[in-house]
């Protein structure tokens, strides 16, 4: 196993922030913490990186104690927080520089590693830091987490703030790089990004909600679920929330996500009340769960 939690709690005087974590990431997986914000993601990464000591629990990354062997895990883990990290008074090669000179390495060394990625910064490098755009910043900031080849790979919240061309680029990076046997984990508050990962963790209010593929995830949805629409979200959102049988409700692009509570729901029902309602242009049909649906429903009970 790369990555061992086990029963790890923490809290900040009396704010809990996690509740008996337990997981396991296995060699080479690209495994994602997905929660939204002050789930309590940024703590369990200071505490796997060694920077944050857990109150309860222990854990193991590349095979060492968090505590006992925390001087080993620094130097075997690459790690890019969620806020910016790096020096913004310096310029891109010069951050790349100061990274691997503290890790006892050189650019050159392993250039290969963040080659792709460095590239497109390239023609920026004697930019200063702070005057660089969300998406070079976030490329900047993986190559310096990068540049000592590390084991496992800390992502926190690296898309966050992110246009969507750079975000989806970002994400076919991390792929690479997990062909080239990095371990990664990686948090993120979008739901579609969980997709993208080999297997997941729900994390909410300092708990774990549910662990598995992102398929089995989805899979495992209990409701029926449909997507209605009409001309106005805003009245469509609350008749739906006003109808006595509805079990969740709430928008999802340009439709509501609806279930119902009944095992015999026939839409023609529903269609009739919001009609009544004068409600028109509606549509009502039959989707598929997506991890957002189900985190909804896990963070319900
Ligand atoms: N230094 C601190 N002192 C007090 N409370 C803290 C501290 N750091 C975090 N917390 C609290 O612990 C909880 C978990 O925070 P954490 O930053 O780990 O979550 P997160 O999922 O990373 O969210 P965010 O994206 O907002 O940082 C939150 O309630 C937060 O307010």
């Amino acid at each position: 196993m790369s990555i061992t939690v086990n029963h790890i709690g923490k809290s900040y005087k009396n704010i809990p922030a996690l509740h008996d974590i337990s997981f396991e990431v296995k060699e080479g997986e690209l495994f994602g913490l997905i929660g939204p914000d002050g789930a309590g993601k940024t703590s369990l990464f200071r505490i796997l990186t060694t920077l944050l000591i857990a109150n309860e629990g222990t854990a193991t990354v590349a095979g060492y104690d968090v505590v006992e062997d925390y001087k080993k895990i620094r130097n075997c883990v690459g790690y890019m927080p969620g806020k910016f990290s790096l020096y913004q008074d310096l310029t891109v090669q010069e951050n790349l520089k100061f990274f691997a000179t503290i890790f006892g390495t050189t650019i050159e060394e392993n250039y290969d590693l963040i080659r792709e990625i460095y590239v497109q910064i390239e023609p920026f490098k004697t930019r200063r830091a702070g005057k660089l755009s969300g998406g070079m910043k976030q490329k900047l900031a993986l190559c310096c987490a990068l540049i000592h080849k590390p084991k496992v790979l800390f992502l926190d919240e690296p898309t966050t703030g992110v246009d969507p061309v750079s975000r989806k680029e970002f994400w076919e990076m991390l792929k690479r790089l997990q062909l080239k046997g990095i371990t990664i984990l990686v948090s993120t508050p979008y739901m579609d990004e969980a997709a993208l990962c080999d297997r997941i963790a729900l994390l909410q209010d300092g708990k774990i909600l549910q662990i598995d593929t992102p398929e089995a995830i989805v899979k495992h949805y209990p409701k029926e679920i449909y997507n209605v629409g009409a001309h106005s979200m805003y009245e469509l959102i609350n008749s739906l929330k006003a109808y006595e049988h509805q079990h969740s409700v709430y928008p999802f692009g340009e439709y509501v996500h609806y279930t119902d509570k009944r095992s015999d729901f026939n839409p023609a029902d529903l269609k009739a009340y919001l009609a009544a309602k004068n409600l028109s242009e509606l549509t009502i049909e039959k989707t598929t769960a997506s991890i957002e649906d189900t985190f909804m429903e896990l963070a319900k009970k």
